[in-house]
Protein backbone atom coordinates (compact mmCIF):
# COMPACT_ATOMS: atom_id res chain seq x y z
CA UNK A 1 0.00 0.00 0.00
CA UNK A 2 1.27 3.83 -0.39
CA UNK A 3 2.47 5.24 2.13
CA UNK A 4 0.57 8.65 1.48
CA UNK A 5 -3.01 6.83 1.17
CA UNK A 6 -2.69 5.76 4.81
CA UNK A 7 -2.60 9.71 5.51
CA UNK A 8 -6.00 11.23 5.51
CA UNK A 9 -6.11 14.13 2.80
CA UNK A 10 -6.87 17.81 4.26
CA UNK A 11 -10.43 17.20 3.05
CA UNK A 12 -10.68 14.03 5.24
CA UNK A 13 -9.27 15.92 8.31
CA UNK A 14 -11.51 19.38 7.50
CA UNK A 15 -14.67 16.92 7.06
CA UNK A 16 -14.14 15.03 10.40
CA UNK A 17 -13.22 18.51 12.09
CA UNK A 18 -16.94 19.66 10.69
CA UNK A 19 -18.60 16.75 11.51
CA UNK A 20 -16.54 16.59 15.55
CA UNK A 21 -17.89 20.39 15.92
CA UNK A 22 -21.28 19.97 14.37
CA UNK A 23 -21.61 17.03 17.34
CA UNK A 24 -20.12 19.53 20.11
CA UNK A 25 -23.26 22.33 19.00
CA UNK A 26 -25.36 19.86 19.27
CA UNK A 27 -24.18 18.71 23.07
CA UNK A 28 -24.19 22.32 24.01
CA UNK A 29 -27.57 22.97 22.55
CA UNK A 30 -28.77 20.11 24.47
CA UNK A 31 -27.23 21.07 27.51
CA UNK A 32 -28.27 24.87 27.60
CA UNK A 33 -31.79 23.66 27.09
CA UNK A 34 -31.42 21.31 30.02
CA UNK A 35 -29.98 24.18 32.10
CA UNK A 36 -33.21 26.80 30.55
CA UNK A 37 -35.53 23.99 31.69
CA UNK A 38 -34.11 23.28 34.73
CA UNK A 39 -33.87 27.39 35.40
CA UNK A 40 -37.28 27.86 34.37
CA UNK A 41 -38.13 25.09 36.84
CA UNK A 42 -36.35 26.55 39.83
CA UNK A 43 -38.09 28.11 41.93
CA UNK A 44 -35.26 30.63 43.11
CA UNK A 45 -33.76 33.54 41.13
CA UNK A 46 -30.34 33.03 40.64
CA UNK A 47 -28.70 36.35 39.56
CA UNK A 48 -25.12 37.41 38.66
CA UNK A 49 -24.29 41.24 39.37
CA UNK A 50 -21.46 43.24 38.11
CA UNK A 51 -20.21 45.38 41.00
CA UNK A 52 -17.97 47.96 39.04
CA UNK A 53 -20.85 48.76 36.68
CA UNK A 54 -23.69 47.99 38.83
CA UNK A 55 -25.27 46.35 35.98
CA UNK A 56 -27.21 42.94 36.51
CA UNK A 57 -25.82 40.38 34.02
CA UNK A 58 -28.41 37.39 34.73
CA UNK A 59 -31.59 37.32 36.26
CA UNK A 60 -33.18 34.03 35.99
CA UNK A 61 -37.16 33.71 34.66
CA UNK A 62 -38.06 32.80 38.49
CA UNK A 63 -37.83 36.82 39.25
CA UNK A 64 -40.40 37.53 37.17
CA UNK A 65 -42.60 34.94 40.07
CA UNK A 66 -41.17 35.95 42.70
CA UNK A 67 -41.00 39.66 42.21
CA UNK A 68 -44.00 40.27 40.27
CA UNK A 69 -41.86 42.34 37.66
CA UNK A 70 -40.21 42.65 34.56
CA UNK A 71 -36.37 40.85 34.05
CA UNK A 72 -35.73 42.98 31.29
CA UNK A 73 -36.05 45.97 33.51
CA UNK A 74 -33.86 45.12 35.78
CA UNK A 75 -31.63 43.62 33.04
CA UNK A 76 -31.69 47.28 32.00
CA UNK A 77 -31.79 48.75 35.31
CA UNK A 78 -30.04 47.26 38.49
CA UNK A 79 -32.57 50.16 40.23
CA UNK A 80 -35.34 48.37 39.20
CA UNK A 81 -33.98 45.87 42.33
CA UNK A 82 -33.60 48.54 44.82
CA UNK A 83 -37.11 50.03 43.94
CA UNK A 84 -38.51 46.77 44.76
CA UNK A 85 -37.10 46.21 48.31
CA UNK A 86 -39.08 47.33 51.23
CA UNK A 87 -37.90 50.75 52.39
CA UNK A 88 -36.67 49.61 56.43
CA UNK A 89 -34.96 46.85 54.40
CA UNK A 90 -32.92 49.31 52.30
CA UNK A 91 -30.16 49.34 54.30
CA UNK A 92 -29.57 46.26 55.22
CA UNK A 93 -29.66 44.92 52.14
CA UNK A 94 -27.28 47.60 50.19
CA UNK A 95 -25.10 46.74 53.61
CA UNK A 96 -25.04 43.22 53.34
CA UNK A 97 -24.74 42.85 49.64
CA UNK A 98 -21.11 45.10 50.32
CA UNK A 99 -20.24 42.62 52.66
CA UNK A 100 -20.04 39.93 50.79
CA UNK A 101 -17.58 41.48 48.47
CA UNK A 102 -15.04 41.76 51.81
CA UNK A 103 -16.24 38.14 53.00
CA UNK A 104 -16.53 35.92 49.47
CA UNK A 105 -20.16 35.42 50.80
CA UNK A 106 -23.09 36.41 52.69
CA UNK A 107 -25.58 33.16 53.09
CA UNK A 108 -27.77 34.90 55.67
CA UNK A 109 -29.30 37.76 53.96
CA UNK A 110 -33.08 38.17 54.42
CA UNK A 111 -35.03 41.11 53.59
CA UNK A 112 -38.57 42.08 52.41
CA UNK A 113 -39.69 43.16 48.87
CA UNK A 114 -42.79 44.69 47.59
CA UNK A 115 -44.42 42.90 44.67
CA UNK A 116 -45.30 45.43 41.86
CA UNK A 117 -49.32 44.24 43.03
CA UNK A 118 -48.50 45.58 46.60
CA UNK A 119 -47.58 42.36 48.34
CA UNK A 120 -44.93 42.05 51.12
CA UNK A 121 -42.64 38.96 50.48
CA UNK A 122 -39.47 37.98 52.80
CA UNK A 123 -37.15 36.81 50.45
CA UNK A 124 -33.64 34.80 51.85
CA UNK A 125 -30.36 36.00 48.97
CA UNK A 126 -27.87 34.98 49.86
CA UNK A 127 -24.71 35.72 47.35
CA UNK A 128 -21.45 34.58 46.60
CA UNK A 129 -18.36 36.70 45.19
CA UNK A 130 -17.70 34.38 41.64
CA UNK A 131 -14.60 32.94 41.28
CA UNK A 132 -15.14 32.42 37.22
CA UNK A 133 -15.69 36.14 36.60
CA UNK A 134 -12.55 38.22 34.43
CA UNK A 135 -10.18 40.37 36.45
CA UNK A 136 -10.31 43.18 34.55
CA UNK A 137 -14.51 43.18 34.57
CA UNK A 138 -14.63 44.15 38.10
CA UNK A 139 -15.66 41.48 41.28
CA UNK A 140 -19.01 39.49 40.11
CA UNK A 141 -21.45 38.97 42.56
CA UNK A 142 -23.78 35.87 41.92
CA UNK A 143 -27.03 34.73 44.32
CA UNK A 144 -29.80 32.99 44.53
CA UNK A 145 -33.01 34.32 45.79
CA UNK A 146 -36.33 32.68 47.51
CA UNK A 147 -39.35 33.72 48.46
CA UNK A 148 -39.78 32.07 52.37
CA UNK A 149 -42.96 34.10 53.34
CA UNK A 150 -44.43 31.08 54.00
CA UNK A 151 -41.13 29.95 56.64
CA UNK A 152 -41.38 33.44 58.39
CA UNK A 153 -45.26 33.20 59.06
CA UNK A 154 -44.78 30.01 60.54
CA UNK A 155 -41.91 31.20 62.41
CA UNK A 156 -43.86 33.89 63.83
CA UNK A 157 -46.89 31.60 64.81
CA UNK A 158 -44.55 29.65 67.04
CA UNK A 159 -43.39 32.68 68.29
CA UNK A 160 -46.05 33.60 69.07
CA UNK A 161 -47.53 30.43 70.50
CA UNK A 162 -44.12 29.66 72.66
CA UNK A 163 -44.24 33.51 74.43
CA UNK A 164 -48.56 34.09 74.77
CA UNK A 165 -51.02 32.96 77.24
CA UNK A 166 -53.54 31.36 75.42
CA UNK A 167 -56.57 32.00 77.67
CA UNK A 168 -55.95 35.78 77.99
CA UNK A 169 -53.15 36.74 74.72
CA UNK A 170 -51.09 38.60 77.05
CA UNK A 171 -47.14 37.30 77.60
CA UNK A 172 -46.74 33.98 79.00
CA UNK A 173 -44.49 33.44 82.38
CA UNK A 174 -42.02 32.60 81.18
CA UNK A 175 -41.89 34.99 77.99
CA UNK A 176 -43.03 38.38 80.63
CA UNK A 177 -39.79 37.05 83.04
CA UNK A 178 -37.23 37.13 79.87
CA UNK A 179 -38.94 40.75 78.71
CA UNK A 180 -38.43 42.26 82.15
CA UNK A 181 -34.70 40.98 82.81
CA UNK A 182 -34.10 42.83 80.03
CA UNK A 183 -35.82 46.15 80.67
CA UNK A 184 -34.36 45.79 84.40
CA UNK A 185 -31.06 45.67 82.68
CA UNK A 186 -31.49 48.40 79.83
CA UNK A 187 -33.21 50.74 83.09
CA UNK A 188 -30.11 50.02 85.22
CA UNK A 189 -27.34 50.95 82.67
CA UNK A 190 -29.42 54.07 81.43
CA UNK A 191 -30.26 55.00 85.72
CA UNK A 192 -33.51 55.00 84.12
CA UNK A 193 -37.09 54.91 86.19
CA UNK A 194 -39.03 51.53 85.76
CA UNK A 195 -41.85 50.95 87.79
CA UNK A 196 -43.14 46.36 88.38
CA UNK A 197 -46.90 46.80 89.22
CA UNK A 198 -48.56 43.26 90.79
CA UNK A 199 -52.47 42.80 90.18
CA UNK A 200 -54.39 39.65 91.41
CA UNK A 201 -57.82 39.40 91.48
CA UNK A 202 -59.85 39.18 94.70
CA UNK A 203 -62.23 36.05 95.66
CA UNK A 204 -61.20 34.30 92.02
CA UNK A 205 -61.71 31.28 93.95
CA UNK A 206 -65.57 31.93 94.54
CA UNK A 207 -66.03 33.79 91.37
CA UNK A 208 -65.42 29.95 90.06
CA UNK A 209 -67.43 28.11 92.54
CA UNK A 210 -70.09 30.60 92.06
CA UNK A 211 -70.35 31.17 88.39
CA UNK A 212 -68.34 28.55 86.89
CA UNK A 213 -65.02 28.15 85.81
CA UNK A 214 -65.87 29.12 82.17
CA UNK A 215 -67.26 32.69 83.97
CA UNK A 216 -63.69 32.83 85.52
CA UNK A 217 -62.01 32.55 82.40
CA UNK A 218 -63.77 35.08 80.82
CA UNK A 219 -63.10 37.36 83.95
CA UNK A 220 -59.36 36.29 83.36
CA UNK A 221 -59.78 37.59 79.76
CA UNK A 222 -61.67 40.81 80.36
CA UNK A 223 -59.13 41.90 83.05
CA UNK A 224 -56.44 41.08 80.49
CA UNK A 225 -58.45 43.24 78.16
CA UNK A 226 -57.75 46.11 80.97
CA UNK A 227 -54.19 45.47 81.56
CA UNK A 228 -53.54 45.81 77.58
CA UNK A 229 -55.94 49.24 77.80
CA UNK A 230 -54.47 51.34 80.78
CA UNK A 231 -50.94 50.55 79.80
CA UNK A 232 -48.58 52.81 77.84
CA UNK A 233 -47.13 51.50 74.39
CA UNK A 234 -43.91 50.08 75.32
CA UNK A 235 -45.37 48.84 78.73
CA UNK A 236 -44.88 44.65 79.40
CA UNK A 237 -47.98 43.04 80.73
CA UNK A 238 -48.59 39.52 81.35
CA UNK A 239 -50.29 36.53 83.01
CA UNK A 240 -47.64 35.20 85.30
CA UNK A 241 -49.95 32.79 87.57
CA UNK A 242 -53.71 31.81 87.68
CA UNK A 243 -55.50 34.69 88.89
CA UNK A 244 -52.27 37.04 88.88
CA UNK A 245 -50.72 39.64 86.28
CA UNK A 246 -47.56 42.01 86.27
CA UNK A 247 -46.54 44.27 84.29
CA UNK A 248 -43.15 46.34 83.75
CA UNK A 249 -43.19 49.85 83.13
CA UNK A 250 -39.98 51.58 81.59
CA UNK A 251 -39.21 55.08 81.66
CA UNK A 252 -42.19 55.38 84.01
CA UNK A 253 -41.46 57.88 87.55
CA UNK A 254 -43.50 56.49 90.11
CA UNK A 255 -46.29 58.99 90.11
CA UNK A 256 -46.92 58.53 86.81
CA UNK A 257 -46.78 54.30 87.57
CA UNK A 258 -49.68 55.06 90.33
CA UNK A 259 -51.95 56.97 87.64
CA UNK A 260 -51.60 53.84 85.63
CA UNK A 261 -52.21 51.44 87.88
CA UNK A 262 -55.47 53.60 89.45
CA UNK A 263 -56.39 53.78 85.75
CA UNK A 264 -55.98 50.08 85.86
CA UNK A 265 -58.02 49.84 89.24
CA UNK A 266 -60.70 52.05 87.95
CA UNK A 267 -61.45 50.04 84.42
CA UNK A 268 -61.80 46.65 86.44
CA UNK A 269 -63.40 48.44 88.71
CA UNK A 270 -66.00 49.11 85.52
CA UNK A 271 -66.57 45.43 84.06
CA UNK A 272 -69.82 43.93 84.73
CA UNK A 273 -70.33 40.29 84.35
CA UNK A 274 -73.74 38.06 84.04
CA UNK A 275 -74.25 34.18 84.91
CA UNK A 276 -77.39 32.22 86.17
CA UNK A 277 -79.42 35.69 85.93
CA UNK A 278 -77.30 37.77 88.06
CA UNK A 279 -74.83 40.62 87.48
CA UNK A 280 -71.23 40.59 89.24
CA UNK A 281 -68.34 42.86 89.62
CA UNK A 282 -65.03 42.26 90.29
CA UNK A 283 -61.94 43.71 92.15
CA UNK A 284 -58.09 43.54 92.25
CA UNK A 285 -55.66 44.46 94.89
CA UNK A 286 -52.48 45.75 92.88
CA UNK A 287 -49.08 46.20 94.55
CA UNK A 288 -46.96 48.77 93.22
CA UNK A 289 -42.69 49.29 93.24
CA UNK A 290 -40.43 51.45 91.25
CA UNK A 291 -36.68 50.91 90.67
CA UNK A 292 -34.00 52.68 93.11
CA UNK A 293 -30.24 52.03 92.69
CA UNK A 294 -29.84 49.70 95.71
CA UNK A 295 -32.50 47.11 93.55
CA UNK A 296 -29.32 43.87 92.49
CA UNK A 297 -31.60 42.35 90.96
CA UNK A 298 -35.35 41.91 89.10
CA UNK A 299 -36.01 39.23 91.89
CA UNK A 300 -35.59 42.42 94.16
CA UNK A 301 -38.58 44.58 92.55
CA UNK A 302 -40.75 41.63 92.13
CA UNK A 303 -40.41 40.44 95.88
CA UNK A 304 -41.23 43.99 96.94
CA UNK A 305 -44.17 44.21 94.53
CA UNK A 306 -45.24 40.39 95.83
CA UNK A 307 -45.26 41.99 99.43
CA UNK A 308 -47.57 45.19 98.68
CA UNK A 309 -50.03 43.60 96.77
CA UNK A 310 -50.38 41.01 99.81
CA UNK A 311 -50.17 44.10 101.58
CA UNK A 312 -53.18 44.98 99.96
CA UNK A 313 -55.11 41.95 100.20
CA UNK A 314 -54.44 41.97 103.90
CA UNK A 315 -55.71 46.13 104.14
CA UNK A 316 -59.00 44.84 102.57
CA UNK A 317 -58.55 43.99 99.16
CA UNK A 318 -59.91 46.30 96.29
CA UNK A 319 -56.66 48.74 96.31
CA UNK A 320 -53.23 49.76 95.49
CA UNK A 321 -50.20 49.22 97.98
CA UNK A 322 -47.26 51.19 96.83
CA UNK A 323 -44.01 50.04 98.02
N1 LIG B 1 -61.24 29.87 85.80
C1 LIG B 1 -59.97 29.73 86.08
N2 LIG B 1 -59.56 29.63 87.35
C2 LIG B 1 -58.25 29.51 87.62
C3 LIG B 1 -57.29 29.49 86.61
N3 LIG B 1 -56.07 29.38 87.17
C4 LIG B 1 -56.27 29.32 88.50
N4 LIG B 1 -57.59 29.42 88.80
C5 LIG B 1 -58.24 29.41 90.10
O1 LIG B 1 -57.95 30.61 90.77
C6 LIG B 1 -58.27 30.39 92.14
C7 LIG B 1 -57.33 31.16 93.01
O2 LIG B 1 -57.79 31.06 94.31
P1 LIG B 1 -57.02 31.58 95.56
O3 LIG B 1 -55.55 31.42 95.35
O4 LIG B 1 -57.63 30.94 96.77
O5 LIG B 1 -57.26 33.13 95.57
P2 LIG B 1 -58.58 34.00 95.67
O6 LIG B 1 -59.82 33.18 95.76
O7 LIG B 1 -58.54 34.96 94.53
O8 LIG B 1 -58.37 34.74 97.04
P3 LIG B 1 -57.59 36.09 97.29
O9 LIG B 1 -56.36 36.03 96.44
O10 LIG B 1 -57.26 36.05 98.75
O11 LIG B 1 -58.47 37.21 96.95
C8 LIG B 1 -58.23 28.88 92.37
O12 LIG B 1 -59.52 28.43 92.65
C9 LIG B 1 -57.75 28.32 91.01
O13 LIG B 1 -58.36 27.09 90.69
C10 LIG B 1 -57.75 29.58 85.25
O14 LIG B 1 -56.97 29.56 84.28
N5 LIG B 1 -59.07 29.70 85.04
Amino acid sequence: MDENSRIPSELEELTLALLHSRGEVERLREREQLISGLLGSVNAVLWAFNWQTRQMIYVSPAYERVFGRSAALLLADYNEWLNSIYPDDMDYAAESLAAALEKGAVETREYRILRSDGQLRWLSDKCFVSRHANAQDGPVLVGIAEDITEKKQLEGELQRLATTDVLTQSCNRRYFFECAQREFEAARQADAPLAFLLLDVDDFKQINDTYGHQMGDIVLQRIAQCGAAALRRGDLFGRIGGEEFAAVLPHCEEGVASQIAERLQREVQRLSFSANGTTFRVTVSQGLTSLTAADPALDTLFGRADAAMYQAKRQGKNQIVVA
